[in-house]
This record gives structure tokens, sequence and C-alpha cells, in this order.
């Protein structure tokens, strides 16, 4: 069996931000088809690291591969679908009209972009509201069209920087569903930072961010094992502790 290469690849990864080191020297896989949890406190550098993934981050070393190319690459744009923490769609256009204009920019052949466009809106559960000014949504319902958005053009990668903050409990459940969903239907990989560590049991592969430095990695329960610990939130108290007792040994 050929094995998929790893939907992101980083050794000695390092970003530089005004004097400080944000992300310090990350080394990890992201495995192809997975739920990926990129979890960390506020502060820990998520959205620093996801927007390196996707190309966007000044001053970043190391290597950083994306499906098999340097990060940023100009062969990865349509392969890689973004989602940045505020909702980012226009107020006076229908979520329709939101998702024809994205189609068009980026770069949806004409004829492909009703089909497009209506399969998005299904995948976010949005179809009802197509045609609801996006200004009068709920923010629930405006990070959905963001999210269909970033499902134009069919991305292999989806990143998305904590598209749950904010959302209540049983639109939080049905949008986890719909990313199990794109990764076991469509083997698409998705890459989610959350700092709520009660998202964590939803992930399949889970990366522990404290402080620019990868804490640790593996699933759910390889984390509560190696800790002996019921929640993966405790995991990682246990292994900041750990990792402090080794920082300031006393
Ligand atoms: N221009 C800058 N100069 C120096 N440090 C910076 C600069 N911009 C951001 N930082 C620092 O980089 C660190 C990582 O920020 P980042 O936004 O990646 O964290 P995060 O984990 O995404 O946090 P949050 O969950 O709050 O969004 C923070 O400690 C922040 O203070």
């Amino acid at each position: 069996m050929m094995n998929k290469p790893p939907a992101v690849s980083a050794r000695g990864l390092t970003v530089v931000r005004g004097a400080r080191t944000v992300l310090d020297g990350l080394a990890f896989d992201v495995e192809p088809g997975s739920v990926t949890g990129l979890l960390g406190p506020s502060g820990s550098g998520k959205s620093t690291l996801i927007r390196a993934i996707v190309g966007t981050q000044a001053k970043v070393t190391g290597t950083l591969d994306v499906l098999g190319w340097p990060a940023g690459s100009a062969s990865l744009r349509s392969r890689v679908g973004y989602v940045t923490q505020a909702p980012s769609v226009y107020d006076d256009l229908t979520a329709r009209q939101n998702l024809e204009y994205f189609a068009a920019v980026l770069g949806v052949p004409r004829r492909e972009r009703p089909e497009q466009r209506d399969r998005v809106l299904s995948d976010v559960d949005l179809t009802a509201h197509a045609d609801d000014l996006a200004g009068n949504l709920s923010g629930g319902q405006r990070s959905r069209v963001s999210l269909a958005v970033a499902l134009l053009g069919t991305p292999e990668l989806l990143v998305l920087d904590e598209p749950t903050v904010g959302l209540d409990p049983v639109l939080r459940r049905d949008l986890w569903a719909l990313f199990h969903r794109l990764a076991a239907d469509r083997g698409v990989t998705l890459l989610i930072s959350s700092h709520v560590m009660d998202e964590a049991d939803r992930c399949e592969q889970l990366l522990l961010l404290r402080e620019g430095s990868l804490l640790a990695s593996g699933t759910p329960r390889e984390l509560r094992d190696l800790t002996g610990t019921d929640t993966v939130e405790d995991a990682f108290l246990t292994l900041v502790d750990s990792a402090r007792q080794h920082e300031y040994p006393r």
C-alpha cells in the first residue's frame, strides 16, 4: 500500500514576531484525512501557526510542507481552504451572492459555480437561508457562510481558526459532525484550532501548543494514557506542570 504524505509536515518551524520567538522549533506531522485539533491557551501561537501553514505569516524559518509543497506555494492556493477567526462575508450580499462572488474571485469556472454554490450551502446547512442578507443572519450562520466559502473549489486541506467560538452547543455539535463527514466522505484533512479543551475529544489527533512550543501530540486517548488522566484538559495541565519542573527544576 502506498502511504500518502502528511497533509502538513513541520521540522524546526520557528516564527519570530517583533522581538519575540512566537513559535519555537516545532516538529509535527498532520495525518492526511484526519480531523486534527490544534489546542492551546490564548496567546500560545495557534493563529500564528495557522497563518504559517496557509502562507500568510512573515518570518517563518525551518521546514513547513503542505500537501507536499512548501507552505505558501502558488500551487496550493486552490487546494487549501482557510477560515479566519473573524467571519469575512459581505453583509449587503445574500449568502448565495457571497458564494457566487467568492467563487468568481477564487477562479471557479463559471459553469461549475451554481453546482458548487448549492453544494457548499447544503454542506453547512444554510440552503433555507440562501437568500437572506448576510447582515441579517445570526453570528453562527454568518460563520457558516465563511466556512462555505472555504469549501468552494473542494480543498484537500481545510484550516479553521477557532470555528466554534461563541456558538451554542447544538451548533457546535453540528459543525463537528460536518467536519467529520468532510473527512470521512471526501478525505479532506481538517486542522482546527480551539482554546476549549473539551473540544479535544472530538478530534482524532491533537497538537497541544503552549507558549510557542509543542507540548505533546497524539490521539486523545494516547495523551490521557501518557499522563494517567481522565480528560485531555487534565492531560494538558499535567504536561504543563512537568514542562515547568523541567524549566525551573527545584
Ligand atoms: N507583532 C508582534 N510582536 C511580538 N509579539 C507578537 C506580535 N504579534 C503577536 N505576538 C505574540 O504572539 C503570540 C502568539 O499569538 P497568536 O495570535 O498566534 O496566539 P493564539 O494562540 O492564536 O491566541 P488566541 O487564541 O488568543 O487567538 C502571542 O503571545 C502574542 O502576544
